[in-house]
This record gives structure tokens, sequence and C-alpha cells, in this order.
């Protein structure tokens, strides 16, 4: 299946040249390298050093105590990348991860990966920068069509609307697509406006959206989602408490639009809530290792998470609905050791393909 759009979307600015993003805000650190003794040995071990150029907010979510001290202890060391310097100047790193925007730094990574292809970057820029319009965002889950014994893993049925916004209840008409619907802003890069949602209950109001925005059916899923984070193989699902369900009642009654805030955000755990059972069950394990294996095979990435609901009712339908790279892995039960060792097993692997 195809995802339904109404014109193909480049990222171009109005006056056609490619839209160039200003570079967040980020934490310059002075490069520390600093010897690691590795205590009751007589030969020192090979220390592992991952290089990170993240925003201030993910520094601060990331960067935890908990996960520098796990990683010293296991003989990684995370240096702070200086955005002044070259980063061919920086370093030596082993691992690079990064999670900023920019065309320039794109570049950058992109020149710095081709003259070092000893140092794993994770992961590829033009990758990553396909998870930014939610366009694209779900297109690998479509193409997978996922469906087992386990269950069936599709994608809500969605619209792209680029500017008119007058002509929008004529396109959803058009498109046969069932309110209420989801507005999400194309654009998915991290920053406030990115996350700012509405829900639309009925179709002339639909004019008063702002594009360019996906348009998105609304699936009722008994109010709770399931994060699921992916670090290389490894596998980690979350509850959170999501957007209730929309009864037909209510949709005759509500006419318009609602925004909506952060609504799955951390604060939003459900994992201890009390929950009917129905609603409550994760994703079946072997679905969810399925999905994972082949998303970072089509994405060609190893650091992201998807938000995955279950239709209200069935007990095998579920919809991925968002893809988000690098997310909030700090909120993640046991990241740092899940990260660590993921960074090492990079390290191994290297070290196999160079004996083997
Ligand atoms: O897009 P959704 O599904 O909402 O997921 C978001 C993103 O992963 C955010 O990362 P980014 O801002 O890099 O896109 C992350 O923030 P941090 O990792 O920076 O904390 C949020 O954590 P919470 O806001 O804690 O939920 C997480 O909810
Ligand atoms: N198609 C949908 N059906 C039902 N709820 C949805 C749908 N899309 C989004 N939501 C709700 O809106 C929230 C935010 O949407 P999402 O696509 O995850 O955007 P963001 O990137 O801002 O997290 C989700 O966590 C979920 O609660
Ligand atoms: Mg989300
Ligand atoms: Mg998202």
């Amino acid at each position: 299946m195809r995802l339904r759009e109404d014109v193909v979307l480049p990222c171009k600015n109005d006056d056609g040249g490619e839209k160039e993003e200003v570079m967040e805000d980020v934490t310059v650190a002075q490069n520390q390298w600093c010897p690691v003794v590795n205590a009751g040995f007589s030969s020192p071990k090979r220390v592992v050093v991952v290089g990170y150029a993240l925003t201030t907010k993910k520094i601060k979510s990331f960067m935890q105590p908990k996960l520098e001290g796990l990683a010293r202890n296991k003989g990684i060391l995370f240096v702070a990348i200086d955005h002044n310097r070259p980063l061919s100047d920086q370093g030596p790193f082993d691992i690079v991860l990064h999670k900023l925007s920019g065309k320039e730094w794109r570049q950058v990574l992109e020149d710095y990966r081709q003259s070092h292809p000893e140092v794993t970057v994770l992961d590829p820029p033009d990758a990553i920068q396909h998870l930014r319009n939610r366009q694209y965002m779900l297109q690998a889950v479509a193409d997978m069509n996922l469906s087992d014994s386990y269950g069936i893993v599709g994608v809500p049925r969605q619209l792209v609307i680029k500017r008119d916004a007058l002509a929008i209840p004529e396109l959803v008409n058009k498109a046969g697509l069932t309110l209420p619907l989801v507005a999400k802003p194309l654009v998915a890069d991290g920053s406030a406006k990115s996350h700012e949602l509405s829900l639309a209950y009925e179709q002339f109001s639909l004019q008063n959206l702002e594009p360019p925005l996906v348009l998105q059916e609304f699936v009722n899923h008994g109010g709770v989602l399931f994060k699921v984070y992916i670090v290389g193989d490894a596998i980690k699902v979350v509850r959170r408490f999501s957007l209730p369900d929309v009864s037909k009642w209510e949709l005759s009654k509500d006419a318009g639009i609602y925004r909506f805030p952060r609504v799955s955000c951390a604060a939003a755990s459900a994992d201890d809530a009390d929950l009917d059972p129905t609603v409550a069950e994760l994703p079946p394990r072997p679905l969810l290792e399925k999905l994972a294996k082949e998303l970072r095979w089509r994405l060609g990435l190893r650091l992201f998470n998807l938000d995955i609901i279950r239709e209200y009712g069935t007990r095998d339908q579920f919809y991925v609905i968002d893809i988000n790279y690098f997310p909030g892995y700090g909120k993640m039960p046991e990241y740092e050791h899940i990260f660590t060792d993921f960074l090492l097993s990079l390290e191994q692997g290297k070290y196999k393909k160079k004996s083997g």
C-alpha cells in the first residue's frame, strides 16, 4: 500500500532553494581526553571513545551520570564534539552519536564518514533525514505489509496537504478519509512546533488548519500506546497514556479543531496503571522482533523508537503512528545497560571483521 498524498513535497523554500535549517543550540565542551585506568589489570584496556553531538535538551536527558558511570566501568568514554573545530581534529573516535539539524552539519558528518570509514557514525544523516518528514516517515511500515499469526501491523490512512487550506475538505472527501483526523505538522524535527497536533472532528472546519501537514485517520486504541525503543538488536517496550477514544456520539456532537498538547510524554507513563488487560497487553514479542528487524534494515537506522497502538476491540490489529530518531532513551528502563552493551557490541563487531 502506498501512503496517500495530494502532492509530493520537496523540502524547498518558497524561493525554490533547499530550506536551510538553523543549527540547534548545542553544548560545546572541550575534548576530554583522559586515560582510563583499568583497575586490577596490568595491561591497560582499550578505551572505546564515543563522540557525541546532541542538543542541550538531549544531553540533559541522555547523558545521565548513571550512563557515564557505567560506561566508564565498561571502558567507554563519552566526549562532547566541539562544533567550532573540524571533526577530523577531534577524537580519534570509535563511534559518533549525533542528533542535530542543519544542512551544513549533515555535510560535515557525511564528509567525515567518507574520510573515516573506521568510525561508526550513528546513524547515516540521510537515513535520519527521512524520518523528519511525516509524509515519508511511515512508508517503510506500509511497504512491509507485516501480517503473521501474531498480528497485523499497518499505518493509518493519511493525506499530505502542502499548502491550500481551503481545499482540505474537498481533498479529504475525495480521498475517502474517515473523521476524526489527526493533523500533524509535516516536519518532525523535534521542535515544539512539530509536536503541535490537533484533532479535527468535522469536515468543514478542516480549512482552519495550517498546512503543510499530514492528516491521519484517528484510530481508537483504548487511550494507551506502546513506545517501542530500538537500540541495535535490543528492544524495550513501555506503555504511555494517549488520547482517549472518540465515540460516534462525540463525533456527531463535536465540531471544530482541538489542539492537544504532548499527550504521551514521559510523565504519561501507564506502566503501573490499573488498565483493562485487553488494552494494556503488550504487542506480541515475536511481532515486534520482526518489525524492528525489518525496519532497521529498511530505514538503515539502529537508534529509533516507534509509537504503536492496538485498534480498540481487536487483539492483533496494530498501527505504527510515529517513528522518532534517537528518542528519549533516558526514560527507557535499563537504558544505561542496553546502550553500553550496544556500543561495545559495535566495537567487537569491528574487531571480528578485522581478524576474520
Ligand atoms: O515524538 P515523541 O513520540 O513525542 O517522542 C519524543 C522524542 O523522542 C523527544 O526527543 P526529541 O526532542 O529529540 O525529538 C524526547 O525528548 P528528549 O529525549 O529530548 O527528552 C521525548 O521525550 P519526553 O518529552 O520525555 O516524552 C519523546 O517523547
Ligand atoms: N492516528 C492516530 N490515531 C490515534 N491517536 C493518534 C494518532 N496519531 C497520533 N495520535 C496521538 O497523538 C500523539 C502524538 O502523535 P505523534 O504522531 O506520536 O506525534 P509526535 O511526533 O509529536 O509524538 C500520539 O502519541 C497519540 O497519543
Ligand atoms: Mg510520538
Ligand atoms: Mg515523534
